[in-house]
């Protein structure tokens, strides 16, 4: 499937950023609009020659198993932390306003968004199953996106990639969190990994409706430690609460030598960082250092954008 990279129209006769010689153009116009960053541009030019590109590093096809249908397949090697997919949403809505709004999908798009699971379903279905937050995980009201490339994304509970929506820019960013070889399934948890405890759970139920069988789900050993991610995670705040700062700051190594073994998500680094921010300003002894976290939290946003390792700091 060829089509434009900025309004999506399928077409044989389509042109190549003179740059990275990789995006392709229906237009000069579609094309100056890709190059800006904002409210209608696909930031390309702070990604040309840098992000990865549809049919040269990955593609999207058919998995071979009936009751997962589609996938995003490398077609080459990606290093961590490697820039895979960015991506404008087709649209966004408001998570409260789904029922029963109809929102204008642009006609050269309406193919790509018929080709969403479920095949046949309607639009509300095909935003349910495909749409992916474009807004912090605590805001109640968020947006939710249609992706035309990164919708077709499986999951998997300890899955090869992340994302984060970047909000001034439009645009949602797909990064490697582990070394991806050429062939393999590029995929995503669609569940936080520091909500282990209810993952089963939510992709059973509407609107996902499948059993995950990866590794995580099958051995024992990886879904111990996960447990334990979620458990450390949740003590940080709890130790924090309760005025044991120290105590707090002690679980952060281990927690963040776990991210790392299980290859979890950079995101990750970004909010236990901002945790500890918020521990160590409640004592004034912690301040400095609760300066040096959210100056953290703040890098590691930076470097995910930019395909880079998270800080970490040394241990206390
Ligand atoms: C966002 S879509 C992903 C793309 C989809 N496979 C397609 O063909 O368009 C989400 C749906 O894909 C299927 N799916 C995703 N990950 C899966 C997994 N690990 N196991 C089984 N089905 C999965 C489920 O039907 C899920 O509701």
């Amino acid at each position: 499937m060829r089509f434009c990279s900025y309004c999506y129209a399928e077409s044989d006769e389509l042109s190549k950023c003179g740059k990275c010689k990789k995006r392709l153009y229906c237009s000069r116009e579609c094309q100056a609009k890709d190059w800006k960053s904002g409210k209608v541009g696909g930031a390309h030019k702070l990604y040309c020659g840098i992000s990865g590109e549809i049919n040269i590093d990955y593609e999207i096809r058919n998995t071979g198993r009936s009751d997962v249908g589609d996938g995003i397949f490398a077609l080459r090697d990606f290093g961590k932390n490697e820039v895979i997919i960015v991506e404008r949403p087709i649209i966004t809505v408001a998570q409260r306003a789904l029922n029963p709004l109809i929102p204008d999908v642009p006609e050269s798009a309406k193919h790509m968004v018929d080709a969403l699971m479920p095949k046949n379903g309607t639009f509300k279905e095909k935003i349910d199953r495909n749409g992916i937050s474009c807004t912090d995980e605590c805001v109640v009201d968020g947006l939710t996106g249609l992706f035309l490339t990164l919708s077709k994304a499986n999951h998997c509970c300890l899955g090869n990639s992340d994302h984060q929506y970047f909000d001034h820019r439009r645009v949602k960013i797909l990064v490697s969190s582990k070394p991806i070889a050429k062939g393999e399934e590029i995929t995503f948890s669609y569940v936080s990994s520091l909500k282990w405890n209810e993952r089963k759970l939510k992709l059973a139920g509407y609107p996902y409706l499948f059993q995950c069988k990866c590794v995580a789900c099958t051995s024992q050993s990886v879904e111990e430690k996960l447990a334990k991610v979620w458990k450390l995670d949740d003590e940080i705040l709890r130790l924090g609460g309760q005025g044991k700062v120290e105590m707090a700051l002690r679980k952060e190594e281990l927690l963040l030598n776990l991210y790392e073994e299980l290859g979890l998500s950079m995101w990750l680094y970004q909010k236990t960082y901002y945790d500890l921010f918020q521990v160590c300003i409640t004592k004034q002894k912690f301040l400095s250092q609760g300066r040096r976290y959210i100056g953290m939290a703040h890098q590691a946003l930076v470097a995910f954008s930019k395909g880079r390792s998270a800080p970490r700091s040394s241990p206390i």
